[in-house]
């Protein structure tokens, strides 16, 4: 959702056919009539332009009435040809299609023994601690999610489930309280929101369309990873009874409340905001049965951890799962806190930089620093755009993306946590689109942001502590695919860019619309 546009799209009406609009609000007759969408906003579903609208029928994110015409017609062959079961296709809003049509996947799972549980485990790397008798999936399809969410997720590009998924999903399913950790870049996001859609979805099956309270919630450390976890679990829940809230600061408070007062399933946030707004209004969160904490070792870092903590104890003891790719023993200590029987899940060897990454690291006396980076830069053999830039302060940012483009002749920009939300969107946009191609960043990109086409990372300034720069760098590689990442700091002789080690990640389709 974007800045500001955030509040028109909660105030803008339910496009229906025969809505009386001033001519000031007019509705957007023509898809042709309706803006391109800029970062963090909703797309249409059938055009991809800006979708300032919410289909009445479907609630799907539309652009115009063109749009939601085309829409209706496609969901009503859909739902003529899908309703198996009911002969005569009747004209229902898309959404009622996933309840009808639930595959009952159960008959392809396989039930296996402890050992043979234990042995795939093994294969995929998999440790588990705690009671979790649930082996791990090695399809979506034998999860009995909604048919709907099914087709989100192949929609999605995601033909099977990485390693961290299979087995944290179905464990999520069941209802256990998760603490994961898993590489960067392994699909961690997705093995939280699949359940989280899945629960949504049934539970407003259960109850009576009126009930609108918010069923889950997740709270990650910064406003561009909340920004991607929505964007990637609206594409999941697409057509699904499922709306979200994203609760950040930056946005206007009024509009994030009304969205919520007018009924959603998930809110996103970041903990400083949301605490904000629930200490400022009354909203019903009894009915919150799923808690995330992405990146929980920052989230349960100093800073966080009382906001944090705040808002766990606001709730009723729901489901808590916990994230990130470096998770110490402190973190082990405080999860099990705030929950009885949670279950451990590593995938891999944890605290280590992705083995997709490799890095190479380059001496250089300070008084150097900038002229080398600028090398790199320049040299058609390092440089591999669309690079980040890591330094350690927001001066630093903007200094150092301003020297770079005088001295390069390459446009950078830098992003960093003073700059307004606004200005925030529409920098990660033109990065995200290659306009830009390179982004000087603080710790704000440092963790969890899927920057899907970013293959070079350079560590300016090392962060002040190892599994930072383990996030950092992880931003190179998505899902075991190539990346390189260029620590600054440390020593060698000789710089290497180029391709590294090849990732043994699944074949990835971008996800997104
Ligand atoms: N099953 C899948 N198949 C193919 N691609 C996937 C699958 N699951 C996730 N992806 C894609 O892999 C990329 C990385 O996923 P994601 O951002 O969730 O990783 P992560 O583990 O959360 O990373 P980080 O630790 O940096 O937060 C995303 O582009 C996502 O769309």
């Amino acid at each position: 959702m974007a800045d500001g546009n955030e509040d028109n799209q909660c105030k803008s009406p339910m496009v229906s056919t025969d809505v009386n609009v001033s001519t000031a609000d007019k509705i957007k007759e023509r898809c042709t009539d309706q803006r391109e969408a800029l970062v963090g906003e909703p797309n249409c579903v059938m055009c991809g332009r800006y979708g300032e609208y919410i289909c009445d029928e479907t609630d799907d994110d539309i652009c115009s009435l063109e749009c939601k015409q085309a829409l209706l017609s496609r969901s009503r062959v859909v739902n003529s040809q899908s309703l198996v079961g009911i002969q005569t296709p009747k004209i229902l809003p898309a959404t009622d299609e996933c309840f009808y049509v639930r595959e009952n996947s159960n008959s392809g799972s396989q039930s296996l023994t402890m050992d043979e549980t234990e042995s795939l485990r093994s294969k995929l790397e998999i440790q588990v601690r705690g009671e979790l008798a649930v082996a791990p999936t090695l399809s979506f399809s034998s999860c009995n999610l909604p048919r709907r969410l099914l087709q989100n997720i192949d929609a999605a590009g995601y033909d099977m489930p990485t390693p961290v998924q299979m087995q944290a999903i179905p464990a999520a399913l069941i209802g256990k309280s998760l603490l994961v950790s898993a590489d960067t870049g392994s699909g961690k996001t997705a093995s939280f929101l699949i359940p989280i859609v899945s629960h949504c979805a049934n539970i407003r099956l259960e109850r009576s369309s009126n009930q609108k309270n918010p069923l889950a919630m997740v709270l990650t450390p910064t406003r561009e990873l909340c920004i991607q976890v929505e964007e990637h679990a609206k594409l999941l829940a697409k057509s699904l009874p499922f709306k979200t809230a994203l609760v950040v600061g930056g946005d206007a408070m009024a509009g994030q409340r009304h969205r919520i007062e007018g009924g959603v399933e998930l809110i996103i946030g970041t903990p400083g905001r949301l605490i904000d707004l629930l200490s400022k209004h009354d909203i019903e969160l009894d009915d919150v049965k799923i808690f995330v904490l992405d990146e929980v070792d920052s989230m349960l870092q100093r800073g966080f951890r009382d906001q944090a903590m705040q808002i766990f104890q606001a709730l009723s003891q729901p489901q808590v799962l916990m994230y990130s790719a470096t998770i110490s023993q402190e973190v082990v200590k405080m999860a099990s806190t705030m929950a009885k029987d949670i279950v451990f899940i590593s995938v891999g060897k944890p605290n280590r930089p992705s083995k997709a990454v490799k890095q190479v690291a380059i001496w250089v006396e300070s008084k150097n620093k900038k002229q080398k980076l600028f090398d790199i830069l320049v040299s058609k053999k390092h440089f591999m755009p669309p690079v980040v830039v890591y330094v350690g302060s927001r001066v630093g940012a903007d200094l150092l993306s301003n020297a770079i483009t005088v001295s390069t002749g390459m446009k950078a920009l830098s992003i960093h946590g003073e700059k307004p939300m606004k200005e925030r969107r529409e920098i990660m946009r033109s990065f995200l689109v290659g306009e830009v191609p390179i982004l000087v960043a603080t710790g704000v990109l440092g963790r969890g942001v899927d920057l899907l086409a970013v293959r070079q990372v350079i560590v300016f300034d090392m962060p002040n502590s190892v599994k930072e720069y383990i996030h950092q760098i992880g931003r190179a590689s998505r899902l075991g695919e190539e990346g390189a990442a260029v620590p600054r700091e440390l020593v060698t002789s000789r710089y290497a860019a180029g391709s590294f080690s090849s990732g043994k990640g699944q074949k990835r389709r971008k996800h997104g619309c």
